[in-house]
């Protein structure tokens, strides 16, 4: 996303810490020190827990990046703080991953395309070949990399492989199936964030529209999630709901569904590309537009 004329380059501060009082103002300070202007700043201080959450869109000119990084650190060493400053403007590097449904993958390409998310996709990665054409006609190199219990570990090799070779920030997982492992899931902590097809934690695994209508749920919904190794266990970003009837068959719920997907999806990928999303230990704090 390229600097506006005339303004000063952007940058996006996150933080959290153990609550104390003047957080606020050292950073503000800090922000007066480097000859930060701030565009939004939202922060949420969590009582359960005494965290203490901030995230700061501020504008500094003629201030490089790893200056400011540098300069904050003593901030953050002072006050405990874990923190991250990126540049606003900067897009994320992001690998997509398929296997057998494609309206999320074709969603995130084509938002993508037109500049509505603030992301490069490097590389589609799939276990089929149903949308290597997909794929092309966004000019966007594709990888196939087949699962069969012999093969796991060699693909998760590969996948991993790609993620160095193409510098990636951040795996969407858009309708993979298959179960990363503990390994991978270690590695990228924090960088993959998954699509699920039900209302979490309502019905997880393979078939949750299966299990929705043998239920006779009235409301069926998705859920964008970070992956852990825990299946359909990772902090929750958004979730979405759309209403359904007896009359509806399973398959009439996938394809209710679809819309809800890459929609909740879109959002979750929108909300971590402007770091409106600080991991709270199995929760997520979103610092919405
Ligand atoms: N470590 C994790 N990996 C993945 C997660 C996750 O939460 N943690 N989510 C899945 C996506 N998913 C549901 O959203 C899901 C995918 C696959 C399965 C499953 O049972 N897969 C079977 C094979 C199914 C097939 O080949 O079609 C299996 O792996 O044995 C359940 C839920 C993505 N990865």
């Amino acid at each position: 996303m390229a600097v506006e004329e005339g303004r000063a380059p952007a940058y996006l501060l996150t933080l959290s810490c153990g609550d104390r009082p003047g957080l606020v103002f050292a950073v503000s300070s800090w922000l007066m020190q480097v000859g930060g202007n701030i565009v939004d700043s939202q922060q949420f201080d969590d009582p359960l827990g005494n965290q203490f959450f901030m995230r700061v869109h501020f504008e500094a000119a003629d201030v490089p990046l790893e200056q400011l990084r540098s300069s904050f650190a003593g901030v953050g060493d002072e006050h405990g703080m874990t923190w991250h400053l990126f540049s606003a403007d900067a897009p994320y590097r992001t690998l997509v991953l398929v296997s057998r449904f494609g309206h999320c993958l074709n969603d995130l390409l084509f938002r993508q395309s037109t500049g509505a998310l603030n992301i490069v996709v490097p590389a589609v990665v799939s276990n089929h070949r149903d949308f290597e054409r997909l794929a092309a006609s966004y000019d966007v190199p594709f990888h196939h990399v087949p699962v069969t219990p012999d093969t796991r570990d060699e693909a998760e090799a590969r996948l991993l492989e790609l993620v160095d070779e193409l510098r990636i920030d951040l795996v969407v997982l858009a309708r993979y199936m298959q179960v990363l492992s503990d390994t991978t899931c270690q590695r990228l902590r924090g960088q993959v964030i998954n699509i699920h097809h039900s209302f979490l934690p309502s019905f997880k695994g393979a078939k949750p529209y299966h299990q929705a209508h043998d239920r006779g749920v009235k409301l069926i919904g998705a859920t964008a999630h970070y992956v852990t190794p825990d299946l359909d266990e990772g902090p929750i970003i958004e979730q979405g709901v759309t209403r359904v009837n007896h009359r509806m068959t399973p398959d009439d719920l996938v394809r209710a569904g679809r819309d809800v997907e890459a929609q909740v999806l879109a959002t979750a990928v929108q909300w971590h590309t402007e770091q409106r999303l600080l991991l709270d230990g199995s929760r997520v704090v979103v610092f919405p537009r």
